[in-house]
């Protein structure tokens, strides 16, 4: 891990009145895996919706790689490497695994629509390349002999796989987890959690995670912010998170 990727400073956002967001300040090396963690209504989805560009902060700043985000369309940040998932599945259900793929994988091809029709030159080149990458991300994450299946009729564990699949194709420097094992089965979550820490450690993918499952936040990440009514209580390791007495008063020790 070298210089800070990402770098939140000062964020600050309200609905009317209630301050989901609260002068919140952090960076995120490159080649982290960091987590934000919190109870109910802390501002955690807030915080993502800001950084996708949904939602635009009163003050503060969000800058990736040196660049300020702020005020840059959802899909210029989505192309400047920062990739998202998902609460809920948000795939498309009757394609199959590898179209669902291809289809992220597109925003890399850079052919007119033109030559994509007559797939010649370079464009057949990089629906090649494409399909080489899909084959390669479906293999990692386990999906290689699903890739002919319709995404619909999969599992909810495996369409959670699905989606995670999907933002790596698109190559990102930084991915954004929302909730990546809400609803999994405990087997399923232990599997997903092994797959980010491979994901992670093999291919370097900074990760921001946004998760409720304690045990699983604190079993794969380098770091942990914790935000209460959209504040900053604690930012530091796993083990000494779980220690934090503010911490502790803020989850009345119920989750850790
Ligand atoms: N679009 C909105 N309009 C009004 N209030 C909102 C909106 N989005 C969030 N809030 C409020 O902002 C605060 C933070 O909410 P947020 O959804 O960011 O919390 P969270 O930590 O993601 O919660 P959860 O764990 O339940 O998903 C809450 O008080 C919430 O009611």
């Amino acid at each position: 891990m070298s210089a800070a990727l990402f770098e939140v400073e000062d964020l600050t956002l309200s609905f009317a009145g209630v301050r989901a967001l609260d002068g919140v300040d952090f960076t995120i090396d490159e080649g982290e895996l960091f987590a934000v963690i919190g109870p109910n209504g802390a501002g955690k989805s807030t915080l993502f919706n800001c950084i996708s560009g949904i939602y635009r902060p009163e003050s503060g700043s969000i800058k990736f790689g040196g660049r300020q985000l702020l005020g840059s369309a959802p899909h210029r940040i989505a192309s400047a490497g920062i990739a998202r998932t998902f609460q809920n599945v948000d795939v498309f259900p009757a394609m199959t695994v590898e179209e669902c793929l291809l289809l992220a994988r597109h925003q890399h091809l850079r052919s007119g629509p033109v030559a994509s029709m007559v797939r010649w030159g370079r464009s057949a080149r990089e629906e090649r390349a494409a399909l080489r990458k899909v084959t390669e991300v479906a293999d990692r994450l386990g999906l290689g002999g699903l890739l002919q299946s319709t995404v619909g009729t999969l599992p909810h564990g495996i369409q959670k796989r699905v989606e995670l699949a999907r933002s790596l194709c698109m190559e990102p420097r930084l991915l954004l987890l929302d909730e990546p094992v809400a609803g999994m089965n405990h087997e399923e979550t232990a599997e997903m959690a092994a797959t980010l820490s491979e994901v992670n450690s093999d291919l370097g993918v900074t990760m921001l995670l946004v998760e409720h499952d304690m045990s699983m936040v604190m079993g794969i990440s380098h770091r942990v912010c914790v935000l209460d009514f959209g504040r900053r209580i604690a930012l530091d390791t796993p083990a000494n998170v779980v220690r934090d007495e503010a911490v502790i008063d803020a989850y009345l020790g119920g989750a850790l």
